[in-house]
């Protein structure tokens, strides 16, 4: 079975966005900024800002976080909230989420300005999703495994792709850029029938379903492609993925690694992201 490297892939996305971002400070041009908001502690919310922040000071774009206690008053949180989304310098904008209920999520996406919203939670840019409009953004994650699939040269088009999780941010988005691919793809969830059926099914096989080593060699098909987007912690608080990689070994012909596959793939796709809408905002 061969490893797909996601770090390959960013650092080939990074090395491009760096160029572009020496030239805009060669011209002497503002430079594209991104602001992080993070409510709590979470593990995965603090791998990824990691991630992030780690990502845009490869590339030499501004970036900010800002963070929230757990119980933050909703208020609070978006004074700051609309602060950011009208400050004029400020080109991206990620909230890690799910954010504690009492913030009301949909509050949220529902005010978070379309142009900066380069993970893609605004109903304006889940609905270019949904048409296929390209110029919209996508959630950074669900691009990021289009990318390595692409760049790993594995054809999409004509494939059966089987994704399991339907969550907002990975599964449903992922299903709609497949489809945009030319891709036939099954949406497993906790109700459907049979999973394991479905997974030796697939040709491409996408594990997004939030549980630690879950798909092992009775999901996968002989050959199948594997993306394991999944971000877990182990026992032992190592990071782990969806992926029981020992297990489907002798089975797949490639999977990818977490840590090291799609995540830092979807850093990549955040820059990428912030770099066009800071481009549509100078343009
Ligand atoms: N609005 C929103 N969108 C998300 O996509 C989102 C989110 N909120 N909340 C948290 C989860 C988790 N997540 C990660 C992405 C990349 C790494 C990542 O870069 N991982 C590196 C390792 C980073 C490290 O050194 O710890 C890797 O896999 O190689 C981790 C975690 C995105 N999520």
């Amino acid at each position: 079975m061969k490893i797909i490297s996601g770090k390959e892939v960013a650092e080939h996305i990074t090395a491009e966005l760096k160029n572009k971002a020496e030239s805009l400070k060669k011209g002497n041009r503002r430079l594209p900024k991104l602001v992080i908001i993070r409510v709590g502690e979470k593990p995965d919310d603090l791998s990824y800002q990691k991630g992030a922040v780690k990502r845009m000071d490869m590339i030499g774009v501004i970036h900010e976080e800002v963070h929230f206690e757990e119980n933050v008053p909703k208020e609070e949180f978006y004074k700051e909230f609309d602060e950011i989304n009208n400050d004029e310098s400020v080109d991206g904008i990620l909230v890690l989420r799910p954010i504690p209920k009492h913030l009301d999520e949909d509050r949220l996406m529902n005010t978070i300005n379309p142009k900066k919203d380069i993970d893609a939670i605004s109903p304006v840019s889940l609905g270019k999703l949904m048409t296929g409009d390209k110029n919209g953004f996508a959630p950074c994650t669900a691009a990021g495994v289009i990318e390595i699939l692409k760049y790993a040269g594995v054809k999409i088009r004509g494939k059966k792709v089987t994704i399991i999780g339907r969550s907002n941010v990975v599964g449903r988005p992922l299903a709609l850029l497949f489809v945009s691919e030319d891709a036939t793809v099954t949406v497993c969830h906790s109700f459907t029938a049979d999973v394991k059926q479905a997974g030796k099914n697939a040709e491409i096989l996408v594990a997004s379903c939030g549980k630690a080593k879950l798909i092992n060699s009775e999901y996968v098909a002989e050959n199948a492609v594997v993306i394991d987007v999944g971000i877990n912690f182990d026992e032992n608080g190592k990071l782990c993925g969806d992926v029981d990689i020992n297990d489907i070994e002798a089975v797949a012909a490639a999977c990818t690694p977490v840590p090291g596959g799609v995540g830092a793939v979807t850093t990549s796709m955040l820059a990428k992201q912030l770099l066009l809408a800071y481009e549509a905002k100078e343009a």
